[in-house]
């Protein structure tokens, strides 16, 4: 969605390592976007990011309009149920509809041989797999999308267009939700009880500046399905806000 920063140029640079030619697409998709979500606010700074692609060798920029992409007359919707459920697709009514949606259409605009997506939107990359598998899509081949370790500030904070909106004291407090949630990580492999790790880790962050915890949840990492322990396959998904901005991360347990 643009206003790139190192985690995206991350992709672009994984990307030239297994493709001939790399496509970045750039558009700000209305459809994944709640009523009272920062559509209007999310920033964009086209020229920029046209510049920041090209010093990495991205050789295609496909930005089309709003217009083009939802014409009138526009009446498609693509629903991806199960892995869709809880998590964000719980907070964000429709979101997941809207990013399956539009990654459909970029798909089938670009026809890429391969897709490659950050983990930091671990959710969105299984939903775009499931949808990929499911309406067997050729380009790109569900096994040609892949994804890409969530890239770090140097505290751990990942990176994300909306750490932009903090405050110099929110973004410094903001370092307490990847730190509190290696710290639960590690008492649950020890064995303590999830329900109340995952309860005071969220205290944790009310502690430390955060106003609302969304969810901190265990869940398998492949189906998205709610897991109570550690199954050998659970990662930890937290959504949580801090000075009105909404930040999700996930860690393998
Ligand atoms: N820190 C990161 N590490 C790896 N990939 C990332 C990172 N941040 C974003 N991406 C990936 O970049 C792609 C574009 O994401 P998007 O434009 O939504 O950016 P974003 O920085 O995640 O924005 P926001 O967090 O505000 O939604 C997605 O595949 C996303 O997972
Ligand atoms: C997958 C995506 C391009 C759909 O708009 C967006 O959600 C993103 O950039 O993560
Ligand atoms: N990075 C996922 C896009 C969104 O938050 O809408």
């Amino acid at each position: 969605m643009g206003a790139l920063h190192d985690g995206h140029l991350t992709l672009m640079r994984a990307a030239a390592e297994k493709a001939d030619h790399v496509i970045a697409s750039i558009f700000v998709n209305p459809r994944q976007f709640g009523e009272g979500e920062d559509l209007d606010a999310y920033p964009r700074q086209l020229a920029e990011d046209s510049a920041k692609l090209e010093s990495e060798g991205v050789a295609l920029l496909w930005a089309p309009d709003v217009a083009a992409m939802y014409p009138a007359g526009y009446a498609t919707n693509i629903s991806v149920s199960g892995v869709s459920a809880g998590l964000c697709g719980g907070d964000r009514p429709g979101h997941f509809d809207g990013v399956a949606t539009v990654v459909c259409k970029l798909f089938n605009q670009v026809r890429p041989d391969m897709a490659l997506f950050g983990e930091k939107d671990w959710q969105q990359l299984a939903v775009i797999r499931r949808m990929a598998r499911d309406l067997d899509l050729a380009f790109p081949h569900v096994d040609a999308i892949h994804g890409v370790p969530t890239v770090r500030e140097a505290d751990g904070l990942a990176m994300s267009s909306r750490n932009a909106y903090l405050s110099a004291e929110h973004r410094a407090a903001a370092a307490t939700l990847p730190r509190a949630m290696d710290e639960a990580i590690a008492r649950i492999r020890d064995g303590q009880h999830v329900g109340r790790t995952l309860a005071a880790m969220e205290d944790e962050l009310l502690g430390a500046g955060f106003s609302r915890v969304d969810y901190a949840e265990l869940r398998d990492a492949d189906s998205i399905a709610s897991l109570d322990g550690d199954n050998g396959n659970a990662r930890l998904f937290v959504a949580a806000r801090i000075g009105g901005t909404r930040l999700i991360d996930n860690k393998p347990v």
